[in-house]
């Protein structure tokens, strides 16, 4: 059962790899078969009625108790097989859904971690966690609930009306009447219903990227006094959400409303036919002329339980609404677009390279078409163990060649070359990223230099970042939040330290490391970036002067719009 869920879910992805989304319309097979139990299931109430009529028409004829123990025995029989159907199907239904929502989630995973950080279209993070945490919830409720219950109330009502015809065409009359009303307004309503649906669920999306966004950046809100003007448009964010929600409740109570209306017409129409045949002032409406108490009991059992799959489609009509509002959300994160990375096939730590020199070829690269290219036509060769200093205007692209040598995006015209090949997974795992603001998990010092790699490095690593002593100061315990208790130097310390416990590391890539820190702590930075890039390529972004007066030679980046070549020149 799992395994044809997996082979049909791999079978979307496969169709997905051309559009970049799963196929919407492919219904998990398991689902299938879910529902075929539960709807076996609800066809057992047919004969459960029969007997029963048959019963209660025997002990009004005057037989004795003893007639009725084998229908009561064949009842509760059936019974608990219909239970059984009912609970198996179920099970079955939800645990599909689940695996669904598992292939639904690891796709639009996949599709994220593929697109670049230096991507700016990438979704807020607030808005990928309310999607894929909260959100991605709903669609649970409607492949398991939904699904079934649209089965059913295509099937069961057409063959419970044709027992009844086979009664009684009034009955059947009355009953075929109240039942196309029902799905025709839940139509009407469900459109409304999904439209709303999907604004509530952007509103939710937008109201937790707007939070994670304003919490991460409360110090700065707080120093320039918006405190006020924030929580002003949080509340009216939040009220915002309330009116969608409020919307789709309303919804959600109109089309039960209606339900229950036109079932409760059904079933009293029928009802009033019975009753009125029985006490013999109705004289048509049947085959056989005359409508005994067994058949109108038996239609009167059915009556009910023919709106009952519709009313159960009503139950579940808010979750088919939710669910494919939040299968769209998962979808449209999936969705291809944007910066994406080179090849981001993990293949472990790189077999040997011969060397890894790297060569720009004619690289052209842009962000988006309404910006001017951020590098245009750029040429040059980093040999392996070099110790390069970028340089150039704020903006003239220096941030932009780190990432097109470490795969971050790839160039539109010419080839970043690294070992004579395009940059991929296995090339990648040989650099080292040092930024201005390296992301420090939750945990200790050590944890966060070693990444789970081997503790034997550890004091190698500490000593190389000269922060031997902020770790024994530190000791097991944790740092704060994003490296609360850091200072930027000791941070970019841990940084340097993390690259020296990782042994596979050939190329180092250092984003403007000594901005913002005073003299002696640039100079330090210094002297650990160039112990730990010995005998390894350095290539340092930067626009400190004594930095780049310590590498091998200095490549200068000419500024935007002009960018023809690259200068270099020797230190
Ligand atoms: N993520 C991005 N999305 C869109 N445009 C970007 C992005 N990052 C940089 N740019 C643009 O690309 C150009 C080059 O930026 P880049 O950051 O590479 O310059 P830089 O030389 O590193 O600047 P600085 O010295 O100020 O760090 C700039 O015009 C910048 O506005």
């Amino acid at each position: 059962m799992g395994t044809a869920l997996f082979d049909e879910a791999k079978a979307h992805a496969a169709g997905a790899s051309k559009t970049g989304l799963p196929a919407r319309s492919a219904r998990p097979l398991c689902l299938r078969h879910a529902a075929s139990l539960q709807t076996a299931a609800s066809f057992l109430w047919i004969p459960q009625a029969g007997l029963l009529a048959h019963a209660v028409g025997r002990i009004a004829d005057g037989d004795g108790l003893s007639h009725v123990l084998w229908p009561a025995f064949f009842v509760l029989t059936l019974g608990i097989a219909k239970a059984l159907l009912d609970a198996v199907g179920g099970q079955i239904a939800l645990d599909s859904a689940r695996t669904e929502l598992s292939v639904r989630r690891q796709f639009a995973v996949a599709a994220l971690a593929r697109r670049s950080p230096i991507d700016g279209t990438r979704p807020a993070s607030g808005q990928v966690a309310s999607v894929l945490g909260e959100q991605a919830e709903l669609v649970v409720p409607y492949l398991a609930r939904y699904f079934p219950a649209r089965i059913k109330a295509s099937v069961i009502p057409v063959v419970m009306l044709v027992c009844v015809l086979a009664i009684s065409w009034v009955a059947a009359l009355a009953l075929f009447i109240s039942m196309p009303l029902i799905p025709l307004f839940m139509a009407l309503i469900g459109w409304r219903a999904q439209f709303a649906s999907e604004k509530q669920l952007a509103a939710t999306g937008k109201l937790n990227a707007f939070l994670l966004d304003r919490l991460r950046g409360l110090a700065t809100i707080r120093s320039f006094n918006a405190v006020e003007l924030t929580a002003t448009r949080l509340r009216a964010d939040a009220e915002d959400l309330k009116t969608r929600t409020m919307a789709v409740l309303k919804i959600a109570f109109l089309s039960s409303a209606v339900l229950e209306l036109f079932a409760a017409l059904g079933v009293a129409m029928v009802a009033v036919y019975v009753g009125f045949s029985l006490l013999g002032e109705i004289h048509f409406g049947t085959w056989s002329g005359k409508i005994s108490l067994t058949e109108g009991f038996f239609i009167l059992l059915l009556a009910p339980a023919f709106f009952e799959p519709l009313r159960e489609l009503s139950a579940v009509w808010h979750d088919r609404a939710a669910g494919e509002a939040a299968i769209k959300a998962l979808d449209s994160l999936g969705e291809c677009g944007g910066i994406e990375i080179v090849d981001t096939h993990s293949t472990g730590p790189a077999p040997g390279f011969d060397r890894l020199d790297i060569e720009f070829k004619n690289v052209s690269f842009r962000y988006d078409c309404l910006r001017p290219c951020a590098l245009t036509g750029f040429n040059c060769l980093i040999e392996e163990g070099e110790h390069v200093a970028l340089s150039g205007a704020s903006g003239a692209g220096k941030s932009t060649l780190l990432a097109l040598i470490a795969g971050l995006a790839p160039p539109q015209t010419g080839r970043v070359l690294i070992d004579g090949r395009p940059v991929d997974a296995g090339v990648r795992s040989t650099m080292a990223w040092i930024g201005q603001t390296p992301h420090i998990f939750a945990g200790s010092l050590a944890g966060n230099v070693l990444l789970h790699r081997h503790y034997g490095v550890l004091k190698e690593a500490l000593a190389l970042a000269r922060l031997d002593g902020v770790a024994a100061a530190y000791g097991k315990r944790p740092l704060g939040e994003g490296g609360a208790g850091l200072s930027g130097g000791e941070a970019l310390r841990l940084a340097i330290a993390r690259a020296a416990a990782n042994p596979f590391i050939r190329i180092i890539l250092a984003d403007e490391p000594t901005a913002h820190l005073d003299a002696v702590t640039a100079a330090e930075i210094t002297e650990s970036l160039i112990a730990l890039a010995s005998e390894r390529t350095l290539i340092v972004a930067t626009h400190d002067a004594r930095l780049a007066a310590r590498m091998d030679r200095m490549i200068l980046i000419d500024a935007p719009f002009s960018k023809e070549a690259a200068v270099s020149c020797e230190n």
